[in-house]
């Protein structure tokens, strides 16, 4: 299973009353690790059932779930393990305090692991603190507010260091003070590295808040995917009794009426909403605050998705950043990673920071910068792409200017240009050989340009040149129908990606039997892997190199 699926469950089935009624009716889904969920739908589609399967407080009648890539079981000791791991904060927490003191209630779950008395002390007291929960400790848990008791099942669940954290509806009858706080931590748990899956019915919370959205349907998944392909599907928001989030509503009917840009990156707050009102007089599009055009200071800020492998990160992504400081010496190069998860894995494993978006921007505040100038590696305009210009531009009111370089495959041109790079690299392809491409793939719309491409290399001549995707179409499933009956005397493998990282070495090149290496091997083909990321062709270097000087036109 893909690691980076923390949670799956495959065709669940609950029924409370006897198969009369399914309250889970085939559901089907899967968790990324490190992400924020949002389950959304109307009263009784089954969300809390979910969340009951997933702590295996319920175990459904049919249907598997996965924890981790392994199968849920029911035994004492599967559930204690299970438990420990995933942990959920009830909606009412009088249904999950039932300890008499709030120490005694937080050190309950810790020690039930068998986590020795005094480790388990300084765990809880850490949490105490770390929660805010100091100034009540001492009360009796009966006598807290509901605020106060919703810190503490938090602290129950918190204190024991879970990969998944369930919120049933967190800020329900919490008092807007409490709920920020709330919201707060819940911020807290995820840069920490936590899953966290949240039940809500607030849709302006879920569509800023959540990575994605899952939208239940009488005891099924509808609709799955990031806050604007849901909530911009009116058909699957009026089926689940949802509204539009206020802010897509009021920032849609602004480009209606030509107020503003329907090509700006949607605002997932009224804080950027309002900052895209107030520049229309100055630039319509991205332009910044009427500043002080003296002293202007403009950076570059060279965006990646990142990589943990040292080896490729040398040869790809420092090459092209060398690439474009030579090109701008005068302006300073600032780097910032977009996966938050290689960056915790680096900072874990060898200590190495690598700012998020967020912090690079706020390092050129700190630094004076006025004009920023940022180039994505990024191969498509997909999710990645688009949350990246969200955090950019999250700081538009401290800089003169903040501008996007437009990630590699964009243009008509850039197609042809990669073709190029990639023809060029790979020149002494025999004719009876073919190359076979390995891209991400993504559930954005953008993934067609995968299949485009495909269809464009051959096109342009290259009918032995096959571009698939690991996550989306075209499959492996595609390029081994299309090169059956292309019928070469050799497969060779190759990343198209930037870097030759994880997803090269093990899901192209690995020995598992579901590598695409093992996969042609055993369909009878000869396999040569070549591990080079799309950031070590000179060519493809180049084209980003370009999109950047487009930008630096003043
Ligand atoms: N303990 C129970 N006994 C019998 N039926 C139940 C029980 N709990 C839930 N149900 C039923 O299962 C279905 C799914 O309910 P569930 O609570 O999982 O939905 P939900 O999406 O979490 O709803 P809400 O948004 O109201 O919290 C509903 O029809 C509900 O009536």
């Amino acid at each position: 299973m893909n690691p980076d699926i923390i949670l799956k469950a495959d065709e669940l089935y609950f029924s409370y009353d006897d198969n009369n009624s399914h309250s889970l009716n085939g559901l089907s889904l899967e968790i990324r690790r490190g992400q924020k969920v949002a389950f959304m739908g109307a009263n009784g589609s089954g969300k809390s059932t979910f969340f009951l399967c997933c702590t295996g407080i319920l175990k459904p009648q049919s249907g598997k779930l996965y924890f981790n890539g392994e199968e849920v079981g029911y035994k004492k000791k599967d559930l204690l393990k299970l438990r420990s791991k995933v942990g959920i904060v009830f909606q009412d927490p009088d249904n999950q305090l039932f300890s008499a003191s709030v120490f005694q209630e937080i050190s309950f779950g810790i020690l039930n692991l068998g986590v020795p008395e005094e480790q388990a002390k300084k765990e809880v007291e850490d949490v105490i603190e770390y929660l805010e929960i100091t100034p009540f400790r001492h009360k009796p848990t009966h006598a807290l507010s509901g605020g106060q008791k919703k810190q503490v099942s938090i602290a129950d669940i918190l204190v024991m260091h879970p990969d998944i954290i369930i919120l049933d509806e967190p800020a329900a009858a919490l008092d807007p003070r409490h709920t920020t706080m709330v919201n707060h931590i819940v911020e807290q748990l995820t840069e920490q590295g936590i899953t966290v899956l949240m039940a809500t019915h607030d849709v302006n919370y879920a569509y800023e808040w959540a990575d994605e959205v899952m939208l239940f349907h009488e005891g099924k998944v509808l609709m799955q995917g990031t806050p604007a392909q849901v909530f911009g599907n009116r058909g699957a928001l009026k089926k689940t009794n949802l509204e539009t989030p206020a802010v897509l509503e009021l920032f849609e009917s602004l480009c209606k009426k030509g107020i503003l840009k329907a090509s700006l990156p949607l605002p997932r707050n009224l804080k950027t909403l309002e900052t895209y009102i107030s520049d229309i007089n100055l630039n319509p599009h991205y332009g910044g605050n009427n500043i002080v055009t003296e002293n202007r200071k403009k950076a570059i800020l060279a965006v990646s998705f990142g990589t943990s492998h040292h080896d490729t990160c040398k040869v790809t992504i420092d090459a092209i950043e060398k690439e474009m400081q030579a090109a701008f010496p005068d302006y300073p190069l600032y780097r910032a990673w977009t996966s938050k998860m290689i960056i915790r894995k680096l900072k874990d494993r060898d200590q190495i920071h690598v700012n998020t978006v967020k912090e690079a921007m706020e390092q050129m505040r700190r630094d004076g910068i006025t004009d920023v100038l940022i180039q994505p590696t990024h191969v498509i305009n997909g999710i990645e792409n688009d949350l990246m210009k969200e955090d950019a531009l999250s700081y538009r009111e401290d800089f003169h200017s903040i501008s996007f370089g437009d990630p590699l495959l964009t243009s008509e041109q850039d197609s042809l240009d990669v073709i190029q790079a990639i023809a060029d690299e790979f020149s002494s392809l025999k004719k009876d050989q073919v190359l076979v491409l390995m891209g991400h793939g993504t559930t954005h719309f953008s993934n067609s340009i995968y299949a485009a491409l495909d269809y464009t290399f051959k096109d342009k001549g290259y009918s032995n040149i096959f571009l698939g995707t690991v996550e989306a179409y075209p499959s492996m499933e595609t390029l081994l129908k299309m090169i059956r009956s292309y019928q070469p005397s050799k497969v060779i493998l190759a990343p198209f990606m930037i870097v030759a990282g994880d997803h090269a070495k093990n899901d192209m090149a690995g020995d598992d039997p579901e590598s695409w290496y093992s996969q042609f091997k055993s369909a009878g083909y000869e396999v040569e892997p070549v591990l080079k990321g799309l950031g070590e062709y000179s060519g493809i270097r180049k084209i980003l190199v370009e999109h950047l000087s487009r930008l630096d036109v003043q």
